[in-house]
């Protein structure tokens, strides 16, 4: 079918909302669906897991873009120079971008839940197997073509490494804008400890493939009330059209079926 109908489609179940998006997208029924709602007691300690191993430059920062579900800091990924390895994956993965999902209020927002409890917000880090596939576009239909480390965010202290992605909002408040950003190192969003959770998954929006390695982190990073606020600034809307603000851009939590959810920690 046309581009122009792929994409019309495209925004059509976007913005149609998750509960609809079964209809046109099957797979959205299927066996590894994300997210889930991780249970702790229920996550088994494998000590083969090895420690994460997280390596950025923060020369690969290219842009950032809001692309009307949320917005994403794009990476150089034409080299190894940002990857991922050890944890649950073989191999060495690309860091491609890295995006937000979050709530209308501070009372839910996040996509995983650990034992039904939300956090405000979700960072997702996404990596693609360099290692054994040419591009993003290829891994991304492999069942293990993508690892995505998320990290949720807990209200407490502003948190001075986001301000500086806050500071571009003004920049990219309506869809499809864009500016350039650079020379930033993601790893500062990342908590103290490594320790993580893991299951296989997907993607938590359209196309929805099964295709993510996922690496839930244990530990929260901060974000202030305040900086909350900003980002349910942006919108979802393009310039021109009535303003909807860019709230609730998570998918609820989805079936476990046959899978384990395994621990890096004891
Ligand atoms: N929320 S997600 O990390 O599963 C995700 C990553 C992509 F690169 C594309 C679509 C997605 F939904
Ligand atoms: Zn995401």
């Amino acid at each position: 079918i046309s581009n122009y109908a792929v994409i019309f489609y495209y925004y059509y179940f976007v913005f149609s909302g998750p509960d609809k998006w079964g209809d046109h997208f099957p797979i959205a029924h299927g066996p590894r669906q994300s997210p889930i709602d991780v249970v702790p007691s229920q996550a088994r300690y494998d000590p083969s897991l090895k420690p994460l191993s997280i390596q950025y430059d923060p020369a690969t920062a290219k842009g950032i873009l809001n692309n009307g579900h949320s917005f994403q800091v794009d990476f150089v990924d034409s080299d190894d120079r940002s990857v991922l390895k050890g944890g649950p994956i073989s191999g060495i993965y690309r860091l491609r971008q890295f995006h937000f999902h979050w709530g209308s209020s501070d009372e839910h927002g996040s996509e995983h839940t650990v034992q039904g409890v939300k956090y405000p917000a979700e960072l997702h880090l996404v990596h693609w197997n360099s290692g054994k596939y040419p591009s993003f576009g290829e891994s991304a239909a492999q069942p293990d073509g993508l690892a995505v480390v998320g990290v949720f965010l807990k209200i407490g202290n502003a948190n001075p490494h986001l301000q500086k992605i806050i500071d571009a909002f003004d920049a990219i408040k309506e869809k499809g804008k864009q500016t350039s950003f650079s020379d930033f190192n993601p790893a500062t969003l990342l908590p103290g400890s490594l320790d993580f959770w893991t299951y296989d998954g997907s993607l938590t929006t359209p196309p929805l493939l099964e295709s993510v390695t996922w690496i839930v982190l244990k530990e929260t990073i901060s974000v202030s009330a305040e900086q909350m606020a900003r980002f349910r600034s942006l919108l979802f809307t393009g310039d021109g059209e009535a303003p909807c603000h860019m709230v609730d851009n998570y998918r609820p939590t989805q079936p476990l079926k046959q899978r384990k959810v395994r621990a890096s920690f004891k």
